[in-house]
């Protein structure tokens, strides 16, 4: 995917719009607050005025010492030149592997190099353009659904979410996950939110100190996706000819070299991750660039004029994605201001150094793309919805570590290519069919766990151009 050549779009000077944000203390917050406050059920909430204008801040939370780092010199130090001296934090890996079990995305090491090598071939942009078409028909059954529903007030935020999930169901596992999007999509909230929820079991040693209605739900949840997902598999093992896709890939490696049961274990464990982070993320970023354009609507008249142009010259999705730098300066926008994976954190192996303060060796460093992103020092304006920060002029003078929406790094997130060509696809193909508007009255707040998203959903008017 590639910028046009022909790209000479200019915006006149506007007024940009400024979405709301939360609230900001003058002062840090003692840390008992994260814990009982309304701090503990918003990850946004009650980060200070000083986390936007200062680099560093070290933070003792119980046992344990923070490093919050925003510098994009001391990100580029732990997530990419000094990447031997940190390591994925294995409290946070012990906290999601409840969920996510053995997966790519819990495990460190050699393990963790062994399945990134395995899976990294699906996920090369030249392998995403096989997916393409089926991003394309999706985006298309949703539009349908909007086009012939009773009410033009939608839900985009339970749409979205429906939408990624058919794809992820679709191109990784031929639609048989064995579950719906609505069932999937209330089981995978009720298990984040477990996930998420501060607690103080995990910390001291004693796990079962927290048990409350938000774990019960969460262990629910979490039951009823893996064991789908498990009868998924075994159907899998057992079928004479499979789909050729991911998940018979996947297996096919796994029991290369593994014995039949762990084979089936860590084939489990990656159904869950790819499922897990492969489809709020995106939605919740297809939710956010539908409500900021929602508010913009000169933003939306050019980005929907271009789609329209795009997907009218016809050609393949491929060619369409070459047709839409306004749009992906939106979508780039987008995930600035709301980035989909709110906190990036490592664990020091050894003694180091960052922003001038002494780091030692078990201390956790905790990187938010939340704060980065709207951090005054690295960004004009920084709360403001401007396309134009990522106009290619503009972005060839960032520093490439002050945007980190999908990480950076050999842990950077495999599904990139993935998400870019399925979020431009299915905004633009919406986007030439429909205008959103906002619905009076409703107030959209931004809440925040391991993801972001509106916290009473996206309500908007979806009316057909
Ligand atoms: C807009 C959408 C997305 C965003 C913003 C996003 C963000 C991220 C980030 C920040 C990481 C790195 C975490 C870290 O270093 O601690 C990550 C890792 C990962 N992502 Fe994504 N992601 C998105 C979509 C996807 C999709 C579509 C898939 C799968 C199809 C996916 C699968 C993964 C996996 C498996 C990892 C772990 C990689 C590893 O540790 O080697 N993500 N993602």
């Amino acid at each position: 995917m590639s910028d046009t050549a022909t790209f000479d779009w200019a915006p006149a000077p506007r007024a940009p719009f400024r979405p709301a944000t939360p609230e900001r203390p003058e002062d840090w917050l003692p840390v008992w607050r994260i814990f009982v406050d309304k701090e503990a059920q918003n990850a946004l909430n009650g980060w200070p005025k000083q986390a936007f204008d200062d680099h560093y801040k070290a933070r003792r939370v119980l046992t344990l010492n923070y490093h919050f780092i925003s510098d994009p010199a001391a990100i580029q130090h732990v997530l990419m030149d000094k990447l031997g001296n940190y390591q994925k934090p294995p409290l946070v890996n012990k906290m999601l592997s409840v969920a996510l079990g053995q997966g790519l995305l819990t495990t460190d090491g050699e393990a963790w190099r062994e399945q990134r090598r395995m899976m990294a071939p699906v996920f090369t942009p030249h392998m995403v353009t096989e997916f393409t078409p089926t991003f394309v028909r999706i985006a298309q059954q949703t539009g349908d659904r909007w086009a012939t529903g009773d009410s033009d007030v939608v839900d985009v935020a339970a749409e979205s979410l429906r939408t990624t999930f058919d794809i992820i169901n679709a191109t990784l596992f031929s639609s048989a996950a064995g579950f719906t999007a609505q069932e999937a999509s209330g089981h995978m909230a009720a298990v984040m939110k477990a996930l998420t929820q501060y607690r103080l079991g995990p910390i001291i040693g004693m796990p079962w100190l927290d048990q409350n209605p938000v774990q019960w739900r969460g262990a629910a949840g979490r039951r009823f996706i893996i064991d789908r997902l498990a009868e998924f598999i075994a159907r899998r093992q057992a079928d004479p000819a499979p789909p050729q896709d991911f998940m018979t890939r996947v297996i096919d490696a796994f029991s290369a070299t593994h014995p039949p049961k762990e084979a089936a274990r860590l084939a489990l464990d990656n159904a869950v991750t790819f499922l897990g982070a492969g489809h709020e993320t995106t939605a919740n970023a297809l939710t956010w660039a539908l409500y900021l354009l929602s508010r913009d609507r000169q933003a939306q008249e050019w980005a929907g004029e271009e789609a329209r142009a795009a997907w009218d010259t016809g050609g393949t999705p491929e060619e369409v994605l070459t047709r839409l730098p306004y749009l992906k300066m939106v979508w780039e926008e987008t995930l600035r201001l709301y980035p989909p994976a709110v906190r990036i954190d490592r664990e020091a192996l050894v003694d180091d150094e960052l922003c001038g303060h002494r780091v030692r060796k078990g201390d956790q460093v905790s990187i938010w793309p939340w704060i980065v992103h709207r951090h005054r020092r690295l960004w004009n304006d920084p709360d403001a919805f401007n396309p134009e920060n990522f106009h290619p002029e503009a972005k060839a003078a960032h520093h490439r570590f002050q945007y980190i929406p999908f990480g950076a790094g050999p842990r950077v997130c495999i599904g990139a290519a993935f998400a870019q060509a399925e979020g431009l696809l299915v905004l633009s193909h919406w986007l030439a069919r429909f205008r959103f508007r906002p619905v009076a009255g409703h107030t959209v707040e931004p809440t925040g766990d391991i993801a972001i998203r509106p916290k009473s959903g996206l309500p908007l008017i979806v009316e057909q151009v």
